[in-house]
């Protein structure tokens, strides 16, 4: 089993998506930032190092929500997944080709590898309230439902 870590990162009520390269497994799928955990390291330390080696970000994860299994065949991963928020308007992808920030009504739109769509389904309600918190102007009341 291998254990993964990701982050769900929210900035201005948008969840940032992230498409795998096309020569990595699963080319040009869409997936959550993060990578394997090391020998010896916490999850914590993981998702912190994973998201500045890809994205070039400091987060501070605040929460985190249900893992997931999932079996590839060739592989079984374990998915750890934190929430986190970011200031900074600036992502500098170093390994993905290409980002996305995704409105709650598009969660499911991208072609998620097959772990992140269990974990997003199995997650869904606690994530569509991520999309809401600190929006404290009634913004939310005014997206299309
Ligand atoms: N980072 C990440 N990996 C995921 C997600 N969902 C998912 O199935 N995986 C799988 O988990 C594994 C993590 O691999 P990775 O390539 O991102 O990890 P890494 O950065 O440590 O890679 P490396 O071994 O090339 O250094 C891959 O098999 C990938 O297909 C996800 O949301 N984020």
């Amino acid at each position: 089993m291998i254990d993964v870590c990701c982050a769900l990162i929210f900035r201005d009520g948008c969840l940032l998506a992230v498409q795998r390269g096309k020569h990595s497994d699963h080319p040009d799928q869409w997936e959550l930032p993060g990578g394997k955990i090391e020998p010896g390291e916490t999850a914590l330390a993981c998702i912190r190092r994973e998201i500045e080696e890809e994205l070039d970000l400091e987060i501070v994860p605040h929460g985190f929500l249900f893992p997931v299994q999932h079996d590839y065949g060739i592989k079984q991963i374990q998915l750890f997944p934190f929430v986190a928020e970011i200031d900074s308007d600036e992502l500098n992808l170093q390994e993905h080709q290409n980002a996305r920030w995704l409105k709650a009504e598009e969660l499911f739109k991208p072609h998620w590898q097959e772990a992140d769509l269990e974990l997003l389904r199995l997650n869904e309600k606690s994530i569509l309230n991520c999309f809401g918190e600190n929006d404290d102007n009634g913004r939310e009341n005014q997206r299309p439902t």
